[in-house]
């Protein structure tokens, strides 16, 4: 009876669906079928784009084949490596079944990963309620979306990837990124995040889970700077903005897949049974592309983003030093773009050398009289000593010589020990830092002395790693710092993530003494000193500049990103602690006041592009506007307050198109 009942109510519902679908074709809830000459049977869609891979039901990921990513508009929103159904289950199972191991990152946090996911998944779902929670909470949440566990985040991307989010640019799109660009829904995009994978952290080459990177990043630009990131079209009406589903991020992160140089990413095939699994990597299977073929990729990379998107951002991250330099020359005075390794950090750095000289009890004018040595002739290094010089320079009177004379105050070691003009194949970069031979022997020094000859010679005020070698900065180095000329040395252990700075605040505090100042790029928990005393672990990490520095450039509307700016970005930085707290050893404000201190650091940018007539004005505040809100420092405070988002939950309402 019931078998008879279920039979007449199932041919009932068919009779029913094929009546609907006669009357109106697009009613029946599964898609139409046809069956093509070759035996297939292609689905029609209604959707594209971004709207395909958001919809379980038709959304295949990794697997949309080339022809289906073209002609679907799909082309640049997924990774690059097209996988079959097998590499995407073998993908997700060894995810899931390495959860426990991976899931943990040092004693620190063992929940981490598991955070990261919970997290990357309410991103998913509700923005605005993420970056509520991530603004309420970024204390304890910003070390998850972003250093240190965003290392281990991209160090586990291709198990991690679920639904796509950003844009891939890769090799095998040349010719092809002009259009592809348009792929990505948003009419609108303010911020670019760009890496190419090749030096993550001090994690080195991830290839394309290097993107993790930039939504970490973006996070930041969303969380403090109060970039919009939501899919609001302004309309012409003051009493609606309209909203569109074609509307999509304008914050947005992007990969440049080269290919890798990194083995363990290529081709690995694993075991399944009896058959073998190509890759379960989501980049391209190559090493990477070099020289003017590599240029080439990201010159057009760049077309295509500043046609669509004239007055977007771009900000180059974790490009290795071979390329970090030579792009930053080659785009920064044609287009809005910075690198936040070379430019970011140096500020950062700047703000710190600055508060570790009004620690000492000096006036920041006594900053040219420091002796400081760098572990790290990378990207961040030489741009860090860069900065340095140019400040100590400018203090002295910005006169030729006093730039010349101000190289001597640093003393540059790399993997190969001191930097001397006697090193063969010098890096043209590090060049200038290079000691000369000389006066080198005279300190008892010569071409390649170790880190812990050069501590215990030079006897600096500040020790600077910038090496991203795990505990550089041994019993030995921090032994010899003992000797430092100051009564108060730095240490700045500025490696990321954790297990890759050059040494632990505990290890600062217990070999070297009390009375030192102590930064590291990741964040460390304070140290109990005893006696009620507290031993001030510093976060100095270039996310307390990159933010400010695209929010200021985004309102000041300036067409490029001076030196002047990221000075004045630094300046206001390192202003930003009172003398009580640098006397306590604070010298970077905790991360809980970001917002605030981006607002400063941005109005700061804003009034540094108008000083230098670059300033072309945003929206509806034009040059002139802009000049007049110049005028008082408050209402450049207020100007910025006033254009940074916060997440709250519109009034929704239904409109016909
Ligand atoms: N705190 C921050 O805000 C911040 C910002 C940028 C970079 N970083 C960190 O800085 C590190 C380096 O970044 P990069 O882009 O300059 O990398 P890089 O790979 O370009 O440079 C690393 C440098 O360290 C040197 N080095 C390697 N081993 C060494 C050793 N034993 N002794 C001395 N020097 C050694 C190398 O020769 C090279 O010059 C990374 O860990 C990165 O996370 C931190
Ligand atoms: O990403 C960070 O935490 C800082 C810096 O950009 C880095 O490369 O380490
Ligand atoms: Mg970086």
């Amino acid at each position: 009876m019931s078998n008879f009942y279920n039979q007449t109510r199932a041919a009932s519902s068919l009779m029913r669906r094929l009546k609907r679908s006669l009357i109106n074709p697009t009613a029946v809830t599964r898609p139409r079928c046809f069956t093509t000459a070759e035996g297939h049977r292609p689905t029609l869609v209604h959707k594209r784009s971004l709207d395909i891979l958001h919809d379980p039901w038709f959304n295949k990921g990794t697997a949309f084949s080339m022809t289906e990513r073209d002609r679907l508009d799909l082309r640049g929103l997924l990774p690059p490596n097209v996988m079959s159904s097998e590499q995407q289950i073998e993908r997700f199972m060894v995810d899931l079944k390495r959860l426990e191991v991976q899931a943990r990152d040092g004693p620190s946090d063992p929940n981490a990963l598991a955070k990261w996911r919970i997290l990357n998944r309410l991103h998913d779902r509700n923005e605005t309620m993420y970056y509520k929670v991530l603004i309420a909470n970024i204390e304890e949440y910003a070390p998850i979306v972003y250093t240190p566990t965003v290392g281990l985040v991209c160090q586990n991307y291709s198990g991690l990837f679920r639904r796509p989010r950003g844009m891939y640019f890769s090799a095998e799109d040349r010719g092809e990124m002009m259009s592809m660009v348009y792929n990505w829904p948003a009419d609108q995009v303010d911020m670019i995040v760009v890496t190419d994978g090749s030096r993550i952290l001090g994690l080195g080459d991830l290839g394309v889970q290097g993107i993790g990177i930039a939504i970490g990043k973006l996070d930041l630009y969303v969380a403090a700077a109060g970039i919009n990131p939501q899919r609001v079209r302004y309309s012409f009406s003051y009493l609606v903005s309209f909203a569109s589903e074609n509307d999509y991020d304008r914050v947005l992160p992007v990969m440049i897949d080269v290919g890798t140089n990194n083995e363990k990413l290529l081709k690995t095939p694993c075991k399944k049974g009896d058959h073998t699994i190509l890759s379960t990597d989501l980049g391209l299977q190559q090493h990477r592309l070099d020289g003017d073929e590599y240029i080439a990729v990201i010159d057009e990379f760049m077309e295509a983003v500043f046609t669509r998107w004239p007055n977007v951002i771009v900000q180059f991250e974790d490009f290795q030093s071979k390329w970090a330099f030579k792009l930053l020359q080659r785009y920064r005075n044609t287009h809005r773009m910075f690198n936040d390794d070379v430019q970011g950090t140096a500020g950062v750095a700047i703000a710190g050398l600055l508060g570790a000289v009004r620690a000492q009890g000096r006036p920041m004018i006594d900053f040219p009289k420091q002796k400081i040595v760098v572990a790290g002739a990378g990207s961040a290094g030489i741009g860090v000593v860069n900065a340095a010089r140019k400040t100590m320079a400018r203090m002295l009177g910005n006169t030729e010589l006093a730039f010349d004379s101000a190289k001597s105050q640093f003393w540059v070691v790399d993997a190969n020990g001191l930097i001397t003009d006697e090193r063969e194949n010098i890096d043209p970069d590090a060049l200038p830092f290079a000691r000369n031979t000389n006066e080198a022997g005279r300190q008892g020094l010569r071409e390649g002395s170790s880190l812990v000859e050069v501590v215990r010679q030079v006897r600096p005020d500040v020790l600077l790693g910038l090496s991203g070698v795990g505990g550089l900065f041994s019993k030995e180095v921090l032994e010899a710092l003992k000797g430092s000329t100051s009564a108060k040395p730095a240490i700045f252990a500025m490696s990321n993530p954790t297990k890759n700075a050059e040494c632990t605040p505990e290890e600062a505090f217990s070999i070297v003494g009390d009375n030192i100042i102590f930064a590291s790029g990741s964040p460390f928990r304070d140290v109990d000193l005893g006696n009620g005393q507290i031993g001030h672990s510093n976060q100095g990490n270039n996310m307390y500049l990159f933010p400010g520095i695209g929010l200021g450039t985004l309102l000041s509307g300036s067409r490029i990103i001076s030196d002047g700016m990221l000075q004045a970005a630094a300046e206001r930085l390192a202003a930003y602690m009172t003398e009580d707290e640098v006397l306590k050893g604070m010298i970077f404000p905790p991360i809980s006041k970001i917002r605030d201190i981006t607002k400063e650091v941005a109005a700061a940018v804003v009034e540094e592009a108008v000083e230098e007539d670059l300033a072309e004005g945003y929206r509806d505040i034009d040059a002139r506007e802009l000049q007049k809100i110049c005028q008082n420092e408050e209402e450049v405070l207020e100007y910025v307050e006033n254009s940074m988002w916060s997440p709250e939950y519109p009034i929704l309402v239904y409109k016909r198109d």
